[in-house]
């Protein structure tokens, strides 16, 4: 073990080095031979640990200082930290993945969101009452059955700006459910490794905090049909997050559901539609439906009493509700605008008013969106040309 090289010892010529040998002379023979003892093993087991431990914890420092995420992670803990004490949640102890997670909680008290602020989806609403909210306030009623338990995995498709995410916070309102409102990138923009981590963080803290709503917006840009081109991380991410999800639908008194959003359910793989049995088609509003969302968003508003909203709707065939409520605020600007331009700019008394919205307010208004609307559309299929 101690043995020194014939020409560390001999010298480059072969010639004796009197220095060493004089070193060699004062240690004595047996000290290279002789096992070693009891306290000389612990003070290198000792000595080891020690570099061990500095090595470990030198190198995690240098990680953590060329991590480009580090800051995220310090601002999302902070921030996890405050919702968690805002949501009343005490004593659950959190891992680091958890905490980024607990970033996207939605403070339930700061979630403004009703039946009530959603116009012209009623029956979508009673059959979410019915087959999710009900199953999960009345348990008891359903405990014997296995049939009749919450889905796990609920669906919300159709065209975007119709009232999906609107229906996902509501339905986490009215239930009294926690609600982790989970954008993809927060799983995908991750290092190797990490994502992994992540997902498991996901199901792990929506457990600890049950009931709760995991909800993912455009869940095809994270669970699309998966392809040989798939990276290995994202392909290693989404099998363990279906694993994950099929963890929950085996413990009948879990009380997480994953409620995800999609414009394209055509990209969706199929096997993550197998997991939504329940779906709701949240469609581009019709004539009657656009008649509500006007009259639910005009509702406390200076509209004049003669302004006729089923003629409003009729002239906005192919608007969405985001549409609808765009177009009437751009209307409720005119009035605005008239105010701060008009001859009423001068603070006089009497005429310090706004005046109320008129029809040919919101005509204008509706052409204007029309404009950019097929503005926008010709900016899709410039792009399309493009790519
Ligand atoms: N049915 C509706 N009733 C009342 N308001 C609506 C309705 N649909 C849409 N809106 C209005 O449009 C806004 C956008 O809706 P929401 O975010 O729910 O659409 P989305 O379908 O989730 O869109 P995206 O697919 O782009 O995420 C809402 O904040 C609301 O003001």
């Amino acid at each position: 073990m101690y043995s020194l090289k014939h020409q560390e010892l001999f010298g480059e010529r072969g010639g004796v080095d009197p220095v060493k040998t004089m070193v060699l002379k004062e240690i004595p023979a047996d000290n290279f031979t002789r096992p070693l003892g009891r306290n000389e093993v612990i003070g290198l087991l000792f000595r080891l640990t020690i570099f061990g431990a500095v090595t470990y914890f030198t190198i995690k420092w240098m990680v953590d200082a060329i991590d480009p995420t580090r800051k995220q992670k310090v601002e999302a803990q902070k921030q996890a930290e405050k919702l968690m004490r805002q949501i009343g949640v005490k004593n659950v102890k959190l891992s680091e993945y958890e905490m980024s997670i607990a970033a996207h909680l939605v403070d339930p008290l700061s979630m403004q969101v009703q039946w009530s602020d959603i116009a012209g989806l009623d029956d979508v609403i009673t059959e979410l009452k019915d087959t999710v909210i009900l199953p999960i306030q009345k348990r008891h009623l359903f405990e014997g059955s296995r049939l009749l338990q919450p889905p796990k995995g609920v669906l919300l498709y159709g065209p975007p700006g119709c009232g999906k995410t609107l229906i996902a916070k509501a339905t986490a309102k009215e239930a009294g459910f926690r609600f982790i409102n989970l954008q993809p990138s927060t799983l995908t923009d991750k290092w190797y490794g990490e994502s992994q981590k992540l997902a498991a963080a996901v199901f792990s803290l929506a457990i600890k905090l049950q009931p709760s709503i995991i909800f993912i917006d455009e869940i095809d840009s994270f669970l699309r049909s998966r392809s040989s081109s798939d990276h290995e991380a994202t392909a290693m991410m989404k099998a363990q997050f279906m694993s994950l999800w099929d963890g929950l639908d085996t413990d009948f008194n879990c009380q997480v559901i994953i409620m995800g959003a999609t414009n394209r359910p055509q990209d969706l793989d199929s096997a993550i539609l197998r997991r939504m049995p329940t779906r709701f088609h949240i469609n581009q509003p019709n004539l009657r439906q656009r008649e509500a969302i006007l009259k639910l968003i005009l509702e406390n508003e200076n509209v004049d009493s003669i302004v006729d909203l089923c003629e409003v709707a009729k002239e906005t065939d192919g608007f969405s509700g985001s549409d609808l409520r765009e177009m009437c605020r751009d209307a409720a600007l005119l009035c605005v605008r008239d105010f701060v331009h008009g001859s009423h700019a001068d603070n006089s008394p009497e005429e310090d008013y706004i005046r109320a919205i008129q029809q040919q307010d919101l005509q204008k208004a509706i052409q204007k969106m029309r404009k950019s609307k097929s503005a926008g559309v010709q900016n899709v299929l410039v792009h399309a040309a493009l790519d």
